[in-house]
């Protein structure tokens, strides 16, 4: 402060600084507007208590929108420290921490000043009560979007907190480390909420390999270097996933704690030297753990709740669930609400069970998981692709079907009268007959779909309602097999009285969405899954 001393403003100055940050203010322009600031802050006399914390609190709020956290902070301790009760300092700082998941510490502010702030009351309260019900929300998992979703998915979407449920990261069979559910849950229950460390989206023409796309990743690609250089946390944490080079049994086991918000020390705000420049970033690797660990929103696998404006194109680098595996059988499945992902079991999952979700459209036959798998990087090693693999009854049946869904031109009536056929008599097991039933889903959905080929052979295949749900034993929950179930479940269908088929559709529903809604708002996303809009819901 020393140089600040010598650097005093007077009254004139002043105003015109403050004239022109107001003016920066109203362009957005966060970089201007904290320079400005910093003016004043350097400028201001150190007996003018009142200009200096002003100038600190506003300053915070800049750098906190520009993603610099750890100076926003400090900004506002200092701020704090020469004015305990100042108001703007308190609500900058509520503010922060309520973006870092300190929900109790934010609120601790944000009471603070709520008798001091006259003006900033009204914003403080508000604060307050969304600092309480994600603070709820951050210890159980809880998530109610049926607001949201009877809205029509209009408006901003909810904001969600953080949460880790019930999972561990453990070593896996099926390659380097996998999330384990450490008690037994229910399908449908939420297992983790995951804030995305960036995403990147645009609206993309149908080419794959679309110059627009490498626009989307070539900014995604540096809003995750941003992060990292503005955030030591985000940085450590991008360096615990895995670059695709280590050997699986090198990959060491991250403490759970890590994942959750207390994990960040708050204690020094000024980040360390070194620390925020992207020399001190292994970009390299980090480009290699983005290649390895990357999710798209727009994959069959993934639920995207709400229409995020106009856009088809989204991936994102959510931490947690990088941790989770493929599986084809898989008992888990993600909602993107927002730049939040909310994993939930789409199965029931027995305690010490490995969580998986499907990395790709998984109602396909053997051939085309293996070249989507190996587009990933991996030969796939889940139980479903080893029974394929070995299952000597059904193996030639396997081949001739799927030879025939890639030529085409033949009648998918007659194919799966001859798969089921071929099971009964071969006397498979529900669970084996299942996986077959999800890797000829196409064949099976486009029979259901057609009038004539009912007609022809539909009293020779189960009702549409009972290989949804044998379906859903082998993938869990998804759209294309809840639209077939509550299909079926108006039909005739040999699945139960009505109380039990509304029971399934109900658990159908939860294993595709979560439980993230109460029934009023399912029977909305029934109503989307039967209209197949796409742009609200998948
Ligand atoms: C997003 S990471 C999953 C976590 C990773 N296993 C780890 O230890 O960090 C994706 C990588 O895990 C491995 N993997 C995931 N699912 C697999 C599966 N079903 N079979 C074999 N390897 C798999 C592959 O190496 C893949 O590139």
């Amino acid at each position: 402060m020393a140089a600040a001393a010598m650097d005093g403003l007077d009254e004139e100055s002043l105003q015109e600084l403050r004239s022109r940050a107001t003016r920066l203010l109203l362009k957005e322009d966060w970089e201007g507007y904290a320079a400005v600031c910093s003016r004043i802050v350097h400028g201001a006399a150190a007996a003018d208590r009142r200009v200096l914390c002003s100038a600190l609190a506003h300053r915070a709020d800049a750098r906190a929108r520009l993603g610099d956290r750890p100076g926003a902070l400090a900004d506002c301790d200092a701020a704090l420290a020469a004015d305990p009760a100042h108001p703007a300092a308190l609500l900058a700082k509520g503010a922060l921490l309520r973006g870092l998941g300190r929900y109790a510490l934010a609120a601790d502010c944000l009471r603070a000043a709520l008798p001091a702030g006259a003006g900033g009351a009204d914003e403080a309260r508000e604060m307050l009560e969304q600092c309480r019900r994600l603070e709820a929300q951050a210890r159980s998992g809880a998530v109610d979007l049926s607001d949201w979703v009877l809205a029509g998915f209009s408006g901003k979407c909810p904001d969600l907190a953080e949460y880790v449920g019930p999972v561990e990261v453990r070593r896996s069979a099926h390659g380097g480390r996998g999330v384990f559910a450490v008690k037994g849950v229910e399908a449908g229950a939420t297992l983790m909420i995951s804030k995305a460390v960036a995403t990147g989206r645009g609206v993309i023409p149908d080419a794959a390999d679309s110059d627009e796309k490498m626009v989307v990743w070539k900014d995604f690609v540096d809003k995750v270097l941003d992060a990292a250089e503005r955030c030591p946390r985000t940085a450590s944490l991008i360096y615990t996933l895995s670059t695709g080079e280590e050997q699986e049994d090198e990959l060491a086991l991250p403490d759970m704690a890590v994942f959750k918000p207390e994990s960040e020390d708050l204690s020094d705000g000024v980040p360390e030297a070194g620390i925020g420049t992207r020399e001190a970033l292994d970009v390299d690797r980090i480009m290699k753990v983005l290649d390895v660990n990357c999710l798209t929103e727009d994959a069959p696998s993934a639920n995207l709740l709400g229409s995020n404006g106009i856009v088809n194109c989204g991936v994102g680098l959510w931490i947690l669930p990088s941790f989770l595996n493929h599986s084809c059988h898989p008992n888990a499945r993600r909602t993107h609400v927002g730049d939040h992902a909310i994993v939930h079991a789409s199965r029931d999952i027995k305690a010490g069970e490995e969580v998986t979700f499907p990395y790709f459209d998984v109602l396909t036959p053997a051939g085309k998981r293996r070249e989507a798998a190996r587009a990933w990087g991996f030969e796939c090693r889940c139980d479903r692709c080893r029974f394929e693999a070995e299952d000597a009854v059904l193996r030639q049946e396997h081949v001739r079907s799927e030879n025939e869904l890639v030529n085409g031109g033949v009648d998918m009536g007659a194919l799966v009268v001859r798969l089921e056929d071929k099971m009964r008599k071969s006397m498979v097991k529900e669970r084996r007959k299942a996986f077959v039933r999800a890797s000829f889903w196409s064949a099976y959905s486009s029979l259901f779909d057609n009038g004539r080929l009912m007609r022809k052979w539909g009293r020779k295949v189960p009702g549409e309602a009972v290989i949804a749900e044998s379906v859903a034993g082998a993938v869990g929950g998804s759209e294309s097999v809840l639209r077939a179930m509550l299909r079926g479940a108006d039909n005739g269908n040999g699945c139960g009285n009505r109380l039990e088929v509304e029971d399934k559709v109900v658990r159908i529903g939860r294993a595709t969405y979560g439980k993230v809604v109460k029934r009023q708002a399912m029977r909305a996303l029934f109503r989307l899954t039967l209209e197949g809009d796409n742009s609200k819901s998948l």
